[in-house]
């Protein structure tokens, strides 16, 4: 395989450049890279499929003759990838390593163009900036609206999601488990001639702290960081506990107040951390979290968070502690085999990529991944399905905890003109 990244200089916004039937973006406040085309494609699936695809990918990025003048991160080898939520789910999990990726970081813009034969890119196309303009990019596409998608209830309704949420309750009061996250879905269909460009556009100018992500169909805008390696420097963002943004100024300060306050939130937040920093210090020198639980503000509502930073101890790539992390206790719950045991019996349905790790590798196995919320799986049919779950504890609300699913909703469906 040939790589050769080239800077660029480029100051267009990435989004109109996505493919808008297969996008690949990766993007936090307009920066990040956009893939287009597809060389090759790990496929994977079972209790070993983010091992697999590791080690596919390490066997890979060994083999390859990598030309990178620019050396940001993202440049280079690089792969996008989604890996399932469950062992056993139907979806597979997929690392797509695209023809081009148009890039931008810290003010920098570049071009990597990867070929599977070795030698098969000339070096005259690459050679010099002037050569930029004999890769062909593609012409930033006219903004449309976005489509107009109605969805509705899949096959869990909104009282069978507070059946469940009961039944999960009663679960924690009798002891067998400490908390357990439970989602439902919402169905929609997306016309053949709507591509998927505005809907990335509109997560991406609405949501723009968040990763705006589009990988195999999964379109999506996570405040959630599962985790990130650079050069040895290892973070995550960890995120559980939510309320809803107050209406005035005042009302929703009182709200970030109520929730830094509220016994219900800091316990589910607390296993949320636990699970985290238990799962990365084996591969960690370091690690820091931040001292005491802060709120995250995001226009749809407000999160509790802490962030991890650390250093790397033992040379793991980030697929390795996406393996090591995936599902943490913000998505599957505590202890962590009962809850998905749980989430198996009461939920009701595939979570597919939904909740999983979504995010991108480079050659060296540094990347940024997030935990796939706040987002829908568009399937080659036209069928949106969006996801959104709470973190269950033993105080929890039924009717609370649907109504925190609605708030959840809220980006994608907006996304979707719903
Ligand atoms: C499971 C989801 O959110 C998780 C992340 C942040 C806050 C959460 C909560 O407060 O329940 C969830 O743990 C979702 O958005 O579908």
């Amino acid at each position: 395989m040939s790589v050769r990244t080239i800077a660029v200089d480029e100051t267009e916004p990435l989004i109109p450049r996505a493919d808008p039937r297969n996008p690949l973006v990766w993007l936090r406040r307009g920066e990040g890279i956009v893939g287009l085309g597809e060389v090759l494609r790990i496929e994977s699936s079972g209790a070993e499929r983010i091992d697999d695809a590791a080690a596919a990918w390490r066997a890979l990025a060994e083999e390859a003759d990598v030309d990178d003048r620019v050396g940001l991160p993202g440049t280079g080898l690089v792969a996008f990838g989604a890996f399932a939520f469950a062992d056993d789910s139907a979806a597979p999990s997929a690392l797509i390593v695209p023809e081009l990726v148009l890039g931008r970081r810290d003010g920098r813009a570049w071009v990597t163009r990867i070929s599977l034969a070795t030698g098969d890119i000339d070096e005259a196309d690459v050679s010099g900036d002037e050569a930029s303009a004999t890769l062909v990019l593609p012409e930033p596409a006219p903004r449309r609206r976005v489509p107009r998608v109605a969805f509705s209830p899949g096959s869990v309704t909104p009282t069978r999601y507070e059946r469940s949420v009961a039944e999960a309750v009663r679960r924690i009061d009798a002891g067998d488990l400490q908390k357990v996250v439970l989602a439902r879905q919402l169905v929609g269909e997306l016309h053949e001639d709507d591509g998927l460009r505005a809907t990335i556009n509109r997560l991406g100018e609405d949501y723009p702290d968040t990763w705006v992500f589009a990988v195999d169909g999964l379109i999506g805008a996570s405040p959630e960081t599962l985790v990130r390696v650079d050069h040895g420097q290892v973070s995550s963002r960890v995120l559980a506990g939510t309320i809803a943004r107050g209406a005035g100024e005042a009302s929703d300060r009182e709200r970030a107040t109520t929730l830094l306050a509220s016994a219900k939130d800091l316990d589910e937040h607390a296993l949320a951390v636990a699970s985290a920093v238990n799962r990365l210090e084996p591969h960690t020198a370091r690690l820091d979290a931040s001292p005491e639980p802060f709120t995250l503000q995001l226009p749809n509502l407000w999160h509790l968070a802490t962030d991890l930073k650390g250093t790397l101890g033992d040379g793991s790539s980030s697929l390795d502690l996406v393996r090591a992390m995936h599902p943490t206790a913000a998505v599957a719950g505590t202890p962590r085999k009962i809850a998905l045991r749980v989430i198996d019996e009461l939920e009701g349905f595939d979570r597919g990529r939904y909740a999983g790790p979504v995010g991108w590798v480079d050659g060296d196995g540094d990347g940024e991944w997030a935990i796939a919320l706040r987002c829908a799986q568009v399937d080659p049919d036209g069928t949106v399905t969006a996801y959104a779950g709470c973190g269950i504890v033993h105080d929890s609300v039924p009717a609370d905890e649907l109504a925190e699913t609605v708030m959840k909703f809220r980006p994608i469906v907006e996304a979707f003109g719903g």
